[in-house]
């Protein structure tokens, strides 16, 4: 006979956060220039089901990418991440990796996906180190077992923030998990949800630093809070620590018409921040103004958002606002050309939009790759654009229907919908299905944030307008 099996001991959730697309200050941010990056509508999900006591054992399910793995939890290295030098509290500020507790995870990472091409490889350990190090550092080997399964309709290495969005979520479920968060409640005091959103953010950079290598925390830092801001990263500190960076919130960024055009050619952030760096480190002289330059861009689309009425202005303004942005557009995809970083199907996308004469395009992101914003020019015609867009699918492009300024991380807990109008009947995620669902389409029809309107249960932590 089969034994029945035993019940979880915590309720099922689950905490979902948005990707991002950088609309100025891409590479510049990463050497403290300013960028403007904006959330998206595109989100992960993360399923967290506990397990009965007598199981002992943690598995990260990332269906989108074909990995699972399951670990002894007492078999993992709680002593060297537990010892008392290297013993981080959740509430500590993570600048870097430690070099010792890396070392330590790497064969633990390299046990998953063996039978899988180098490539396909990598993308499962990067992933598998990020879950690692923030597993070991803010759990215990007392930990209940657990099953994390994550999906995500986010192009993977499509310079869409992927990877700072299952670090967002991986941060919040284990937080949450140790109750290190209070809220997102609809009455929690503004400061106390910047609080929890910082906390859950520092930690997802300790997760991004494991995937990208050197990142400047702006994917994480929109992916946390949500909406769009301006992000600045601060100089390193006297001591060799970084300091906080500089995060406004941007209320009134214009909800413009933009276009999101994936090349479908993937590629490694971490490479190409990696490629800019040598370009410096080798023409210093050449390369410090061309990121001087677009952080000028960047402070200059700033003065615009804020002096201009892009929603109720009158026409020869805001038609004149548009063009200045379109130009910083134009000018900022200059730079990053110049940087190296663009890719000849990216070429593609910019020649397409400049022959219709209908708008302004620069690749977002690390390039390389990966997607292509274009701001369209307020007058053209709804059948012009159609026309693009033919184009664009007969040459293999894909384009995303998205809208930027975006909720930050959220929470679901339970995991379980309710109707608006009967309470009664609610609905609990079934682990199967989420695994299961179809796409992107599928995952927002089951679980996705605000993908059908009667549907209630998710909650946000909201940053502080300032
Ligand atoms: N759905 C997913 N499931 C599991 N891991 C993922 C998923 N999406 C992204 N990742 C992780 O993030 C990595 C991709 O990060 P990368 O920075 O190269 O691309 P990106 O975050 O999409 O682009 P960008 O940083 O330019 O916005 C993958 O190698 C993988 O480790
Ligand atoms: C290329 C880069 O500027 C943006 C990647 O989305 C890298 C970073 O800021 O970490």
């Amino acid at each position: 006979m089969r034994r029945k099996q035993s019940l979880p001991m915590a309720p099922t959730f689950m905490v979902s956060a948005p990707g991002k697309v950088i609309v100025f200050g891409e590479h510049a941010a990463v050497y403290g220039k300013p960028a403007i990056a904006a959330a998206i509508s595109l989100r992960s999900y993360l399923l967290v089901n506990t397990l009965s006591k007598s199981c002992h054992t943690v598995t990260l399910n990332m269906r989108d990418i074909g990995l699972a793995h399951t670990w002894d939890i007492a078999a993992l290295p709680w002593t060297v991440f537990n010892q008392p030098e290297k013993k981080k509290s959740f509430h500590s500020h993570v600048t870097s990796l430690d070099d010792d507790l890396l070392d330590t995870i790497i064969p633990y990472a390299e046990e998953v996906s063996k039978h899988l091409p180098q490539q396909d490889r990598k993308i499962h350990i990067s992933s598998a180190k990020a879950f690692l190090y923030l597993f070991l550092s803010l759990s215990s080997p007392h930990s209940p077992a657990v099953i994390y399964t994550l999906r995500s309709t986010i192009p993977v290495r499509a310079g869409l923030g992927s990877s700072a969005s299952v670090c967002v979520c991986l941060s919040a479920a284990l937080l949450l998990q140790i109750r290190a968060l209070a809220g997102p409640h609809p009455d929690q005091p503004p400061e106390e949800a910047e609080l929890q959103i910082e906390r859950i953010n520092r930690w997802a950079y300790v997760g991004e630093m494991c995937i990208q290598g050197n990142p400047s925390g702006v994917d994480n830092t929109v992916s946390a809070g949500g909406k769009a801001v301006l992000y600045q990263r601060q100089r390193q500190g006297a001591a060799g620590s970084s300091s906080t960076p500089l995060v406004t919130p941007l209320p009134r960024f214009p909800k413009l018409p933009l276009l999101l055009v994936n090349t479908r050619q993937g590629r490694s952030s971490l490479t190409q921040v990696e490629n800019v760096s040598v370009l410096r480190r080798n023409h210093p002289k050449v390369v410090e103004p061309i990121l001087e330059g677009i952080g000028e861009v960047c402070n200059s689309a700033l003065e615009l958002i804020s002096s201009t009425d892009f929603d109720g202005g009158d026409n020869g303004s805001m038609s004149a606002a548009v063009e200045h942005l379109g130009t910083l557009i134009r000018i900022n995809h200059g730079f990053l050309v110049s940087l190296g970083v663009s890719h000849p199907r990216l070429e593609r996308i910019r020649e397409l939009v400049d022959y219709a004469g209908i708008g302004w395009t620069k690749l977002t992101g690390a390039g390389g790759g990966g997607c292509a914003i274009t701001l369209f020019r307020p007058d053209v015609e709804e059948e012009t654009i159609r026309e693009l867009e033919q184009k664009f699918e007969a040459e293999g492009f894909e384009k995303y229907e998205t809208v930027l300024g975006a909720d930050g991380v959220g929470v679901l807990w339970p995991a379980v919908f309710r109707n608006e109008d009967d309470d009664r009947a609610a609905e609990e995620v079934d682990r199967e299905m989420f695994e299961k669902a179809e796409g992107p389409q599928g995952i927002d029809r089951l679980v996705g944030v605000g993908a059908q309107e009667n549907r209630k249960g998710w909650k946000f932590w909201t940053r502080m307008a300032v």
